[in-house]
């Protein structure tokens, strides 16, 4: 039968999600789904398809179920991340970049804490966060996260518009910037949700260092992690295909949202 699960964010994750329900891969005894354009969930929600695949036109209509998945953007969780939680719904969060602001994290974890609901950070389009935070019950010495990405996949980040970077005009693969995860999540919103990720995992977004490198060249999104500590070194690397819709978005962070929300498994392997 499954919960009854809430989509935030109707664009290439919001979507898959959608057809991994409808699929059964995902089981769910209900799904309602917000988008700021409710049009597009209306018009891709077949009036055949069964009634308990609902599209709400509000905020309030969609907290009517067990657990959110938002897949909107860094506004989002600023905006409906304490409220989800409020509502008595468990919260999936793959923009989890906006947990930079110490703030806003203190106040997502605190509501979470006195509501009793449960925050999940998917890996998204990275690999090594279960043995990242397994190695965490010991000491970490150092996480960063070197990121490749063509120039289509960070494109119109704010902190390039800042800084006069036009990555359309780089001719070889080049840093385009170098930070700790609080300032890569901020001036990235769209593009290195995963740095937050990999430093609520670690050593935590002020001691986790990060670098974006344009590659005019590449094809994919490549994450690279090396962590160091009393239990020796991690390195991973993940060179992820692009979602065919959003060239910002590896598949393999759909994948990882769709894993999340699987709950069939008898057998369940990895920390
Ligand atoms: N943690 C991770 O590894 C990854 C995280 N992401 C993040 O996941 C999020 C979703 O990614 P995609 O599905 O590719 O994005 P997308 O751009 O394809 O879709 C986002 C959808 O959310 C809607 N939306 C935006 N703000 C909203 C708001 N305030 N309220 C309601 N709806 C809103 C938009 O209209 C759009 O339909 C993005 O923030 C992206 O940066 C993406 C890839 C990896
Ligand atoms: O999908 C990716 O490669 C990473 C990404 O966009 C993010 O972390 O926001």
């Amino acid at each position: 039968m499954g919960r009854a699960i809430g989509i935030l964010g109707f664009g290439t994750i919001g979507r898959q999600l959608l057809t991994s329900i409808r699929e059964r891969t995902v089981s769910a005894s209900t799904v309602r789904i917000f988008d700021r354009h409710p049009d597009r969930v209306e018009s891709s929600i077949d009036p055949a398809s069964p009634a308990n695949v609902v599209a709400v036109r509000s905020f309030d209509r969609l907290v009517d179920v067990d657990l959110v998945v938002e897949a909107a953007g860094q506004g989002a969780v600023r905006e409906y991340a304490v409220d989800i939680l409020r509502a008595g719904c468990d919260l999936v969060t793959l923009s989890v970049g906006a947990l930079a602001d110490r703030t806003l994290r203190e106040q997502v974890i605190e509501t979470a804490e006195q509501t009793g609901q449960t925050v999940f950070v998917p890996s998204g389009a990275i690999a090594g966060l279960d043995a990242i935070t397994a190695a965490g019950n010991s000491d970490l010495e150092s996480v960063s996260l070197t990121t490749t990405k063509p120039p289509n996949g960070i494109a119109g980040a704010p902190y390039l518009d800042s800084h006069g970077i036009d990555v359309h005009e780089i001719t070889e693969p080049t840093t385009v910037f170098e930070g700790s995860a609080t300032e890569a999540a901020e001036g990235f919103p769209s593009n290195i949700n995963v740095a937050l990720a990999l430093s609520l995992a670690g050593v935590g977004p002020e001691r986790t260092t990060v670098r974006i490198v344009a590659d005019p060249d590449g094809q994919r999104n490549v994450h690279r992690i090396a962590v160091s500590g009393a239990m020796g070194d991690i390195e991973t690397t993940v060179r992820n295909d692009p979602s065919p819709t959003n060239p910002k978005t590896s598949y393999l962070a759909v994948l990882s949202a769709i894993e999340l929300l699987r709950d069939d498994r008898t057998v369940q392997v990895g920390t």
